[in-house]
């Protein structure tokens, strides 16, 4: 679990360690904000994925499913800034196992809720969803901006990392995965 005491007093040493006065009145609940905060964006640290995701049984559909535009938060765990994009995810359901769609933002959510990579972010939604649903293929598309690339370092605000995650038909069949490519990339 997240340990709320050791993140306060952490906090009020990096205050002191940056030159700030943590006991000014502007700063005082500050340690207890930050840990607060922290509970919330790493709660994906401590969360069972598999206890939120419910299947359908459908058996007509078999076609391919895109959900587009899931808003993305996430901490970059070299420098524990926020990197904030869209992440594109669609999956060609096998006969009779069809996932609710607001499943694949929760999916979203839990995974980008810890320290994270982008890369793997990306392979940990496609195969959270081959796992969950075993279709005949999945792909994971993620549009982000990292802010160490923006406000600090190189500062270059509004570049893009895109990265994707293939598994399945998309990865073995062009014509699958240029399907999707395109309606992904359809606004
Ligand atoms: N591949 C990948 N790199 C990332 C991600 N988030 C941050 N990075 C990069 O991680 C790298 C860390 O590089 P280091 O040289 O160890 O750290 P740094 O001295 O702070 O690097 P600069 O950001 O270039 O100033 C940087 O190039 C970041 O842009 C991510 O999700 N995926
Ligand atoms: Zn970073």
């Amino acid at each position: 679990m997240i340990d709320k005491e050791k993140i306060k007093k952490a906090v009020r040493e990096i205050l002191e360690a940056i030159g700030e006065n943590p006991d000014r009145e502007g700063l005082l609940e500050t340690p207890d904000r930050v840990a607060r905060m922290y509970e919330e964006i790493f709660a994906g640290l401590h969360c069972d994925i598999s206890k939120s995701i419910k299947i359908f049984k459908e058996n007509e559909h078999q076609e391919m499913v895109l959900v587009k535009n899931i808003p993305m938060y996430s901490m970059c765990e070299h420098h524990l800034l926020p990197f904030i994009g869209v992440v594109h995810v669609a999956y060609l359901p096998k006969k009779g196992r069809i996932l609710g769609i607001s499943k694949f933002a929760r999916i979203v959510d839990m995974l980008a809720k810890k320290p994270q990579l982008q890369e793997r972010l990306t392979s940990e939604i496609a195969d959270t969803i081959v796992e969950a649903v075993n279709p005949l293929g999945a792909a994971v598309v993620i549009e982000a901006e990292h802010l160490c690339m923006t406000m600090r370092g190189i500062k270059k605000p509004g570049a893009k990392t895109v990265t994707s995650a293939l598994r399945g038909v998309f990865k073995l069949d062009e014509r699958t995965r240029a399907e999707v490519m395109m309606l992904i990339n359809t606004r």
